[in-house]
């Protein structure tokens, strides 16, 4: 079978539970066609995109392969050429900013303008973006604040300055402004790039448990294969700009993936947990 084939096909399944049920979707990217304004060219082209409802799903894919561009067609900071975005069954485009900051937290790989504010005015800046930055603060944003601090282990820089902390601070202060919006859909682009592994520990350990304890559904783009197959109940793999498949790690891992999309040779392995062990990088297709 084609690798167009293939990735058709799977565009056509709906993701069922152990029973064999369909599990329902939060969101759903029909028919998506995207580009940018600066250029003609269609960066994704995926015909159906389902994130499971509570579940964590991971995308994954090469550098450029459009994982981030799909993102932000998703919490509607790209608006698709043609096609549409459903969250919970309503079409992305009717809600105002204000209204999907209450549906779904986002955070994304361009951040960088707020340098000058405090780390704690910008995690309470992301509790209530909807109602303005000087209305009241209540009881329930206070704590919700508090919680995201202290989830992201930031107590001790809550008062410095955002231009003036290290790559992985700054990435675990506006972690902490997500988390603090307390919604029930999370969109992470890369949210563990640039921290340690304490702190890339801390960081999954807090997605999954929201997931597990509070339903919340997470999509999440995660560079290190391993970490991503371990972490996710489903993987969305994207090679140049389409779906090139998708469903459970143990089933879209596969050495056939690893050489088609990442261009590498390497062995998968499931003891004592699924893990991808590189052996070389194979000749770049590229011309
Ligand atoms: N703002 C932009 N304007 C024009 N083209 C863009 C823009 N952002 C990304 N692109 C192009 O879209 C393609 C996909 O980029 P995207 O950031 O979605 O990839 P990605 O899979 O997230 O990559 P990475 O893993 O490197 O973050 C790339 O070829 C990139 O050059």
């Amino acid at each position: 079978m084609s690798r167009t084939q293939q990735s058709a096909d799977r565009e056509q399944e709906r993701i069922t539970d152990d029973n064999g049920v369909a599990v329902e979707s939060a969101l759903v990217g029909d028919d998506l066609e995207l580009s940018y304004p600066t250029s003609e060219e269609t960066i994704v082209d995926c015909a159906r995109l389902d994130i499971p409802e509570e579940a964590v799903t991971a995308l994954v894919g090469p550098n450029g392969s459009g994982k981030s561009t799909l993102l932000k067609a998703l919490s509607n900071h790209l608006t698709p050429d043609t096609g549409n975005v459903q969250i919970h069954g309503e079409d992305l485009d009717t809600f105002s900013r204000k209204e999907l900051a209450r549906e779904m937290g986002v955070l994304s790989q361009e951040n960088d303008s707020l340098g000058s504010i405090p780390v704690e005015d910008l995690i309470y800046h992301g509790r209530y973006p909807h109602r303005g930055f000087f209305d009241g603060v209540t009881e329930e944003d206070h704590q919700a604040v508090e919680r995201a601090i202290e989830l992201a282990g930031i107590d001790h820089i809550r008062d410095a300055e955002l231009g003036q902390l290290s790559g992985g601070q700054k990435q675990l202060a506006w972690i902490a402004m997500v988390l603090a919006q307390d919604t029930d859909v999370l969109l992470l682009d890369e949210p563990t790039t640039f921290l340690d592994i304490h702190h890339q520990f801390r960081v999954l350990e807090t997605i999954r448990q929201l997931n597990e304890e509070k339903g919340v559904t997470v999509a999440v783009i995660l560079h290190d294969i391993s970490q991503a197959a371990r972490f996710a109940d489903y993987l969305v793999a994207m090679s140049d700009g389409e779906l090139y498949d998708w469903g459970p790690p143990e089933e879209v891992v596969t050495e056939q993936l690893l050489a088609d999309v990442f261009g590498v040779e390497a062995t998968v392995e499931y003891e004592p947990e699924l893990q991808v062990l590189p052996k070389r990088a194979l000749p770049d297709r590229r011309t």
